[in-house]
């Protein structure tokens, strides 16, 4: 019996996981959008394989995998309503902000400035994007089989401490490449006079999404620090286990 007085340590409350209409339906997005992000990963392989004798190996690398990566990319939407719904555990601004950024890249960026598709940078973060998803997208599944391979988890928590620095430098880049087209062909922009009264310059807004990275990033790579650490221990503890 516990002491009157005394605190009683309290175990923490096992998480609940999804209900099984919710794990049904996880079980099916994950496995939908694994095999999307392999397909990117193979057009992206066969698209290197065949130019790999062109200096600009990357420029047409956009062209290639553009249907698949818009659909899938996209698709990634409803991980925020995933969060929202309560379905997964994730942090619902976190996951806004992860996948607002890659969406507005694909489809405000990309998909508009042919600079952006042809730049480095887009081929930059289309790799890091597709690494990570086709490790993460597995990852979830088998652990909604009650699965959790190591090398799966711990690629999960560990890649990332380069594929996003990779990402965030590819978009930007991306994103720097459609600042002299944007503001040349005034896109997406509603200069003065006009019935609204007021002005809008869609380059400016690209340099301002370009600062919003200064704030946010930060807070996304050292929440996968933490986690990290939660999942597979620090440096130390990863180092006795291998
Ligand atoms: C016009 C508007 C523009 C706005 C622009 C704003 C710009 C801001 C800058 C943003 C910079 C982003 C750069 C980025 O795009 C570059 C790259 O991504 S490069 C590639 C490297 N990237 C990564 O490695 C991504 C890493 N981050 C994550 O993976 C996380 O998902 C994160 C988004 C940080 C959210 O983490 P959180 O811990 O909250 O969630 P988890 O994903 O870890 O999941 C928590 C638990 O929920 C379970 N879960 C989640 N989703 C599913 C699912 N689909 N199916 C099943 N289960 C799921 C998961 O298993 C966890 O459960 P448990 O804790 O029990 O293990």
């Amino acid at each position: 019996m516990a002491a009157v007085g005394k605190t009683v340590p309290k175990s923490p409350k096992p998480r609940a996981g999804p209900g099984s209409l919710a794990r049904g339906w996880l079980i099916l997005y994950n496995i939908v959008l694994t095999a999307g992000w392999l397909a990117v990963m193979y057009v992206y392989i066969l698209h290197v394989l065949n130019n790999s004798s062109s200096p600009e190996v990357y420029s047409g690398l956009y062209d290639s995998v553009e249907v698949v990566l818009k659909v899938f990319q996209s698709l990634a939407l409803l991980e925020i309503v995933h969060a929202a719904l309560g379905i997964v555990p994730s942090n619902v601004l976190l996951t806004a902000f992860q996948v607002f950024s890659r969406v507005f890249l694909v489809w405000g960026v990309m998909h508009p400035f042919k600079e952006a598709q042809t730049s480095l940078g887009a081929s930059l973060c289309i790799a890091a994007w597709t690494i990570t998803e086709i490790i993460r997208y597995s990852f979830y599944t088998f652990a909604l089989l009650n699965m959790k391979p190591y090398i799966l988890q711990w690629c999960r928590y560990t890649f990332f401490i380069v594929l996003y620095p990779i990402g965030v430098t590819g978009e930007l880049l991306a994103i720097y490449s459609s600042l002299a087209p944007a503001a040349e062909q005034k896109a997406f922009s509603l200069e003065m006079p006009n019935p609204l009264n007021v002005s809008f310059y869609y380059h400016y807004f690209l340099v301002g999404v370009m600062f919003t990275y200064i704030p946010i990033f930060p807070q996304l790579y050292f929440h996968m620090v933490r986690q990290r650490r939660k999942v597979i221990g620090g440096v130390t503890k990863v180092a006795k286990k291998e």
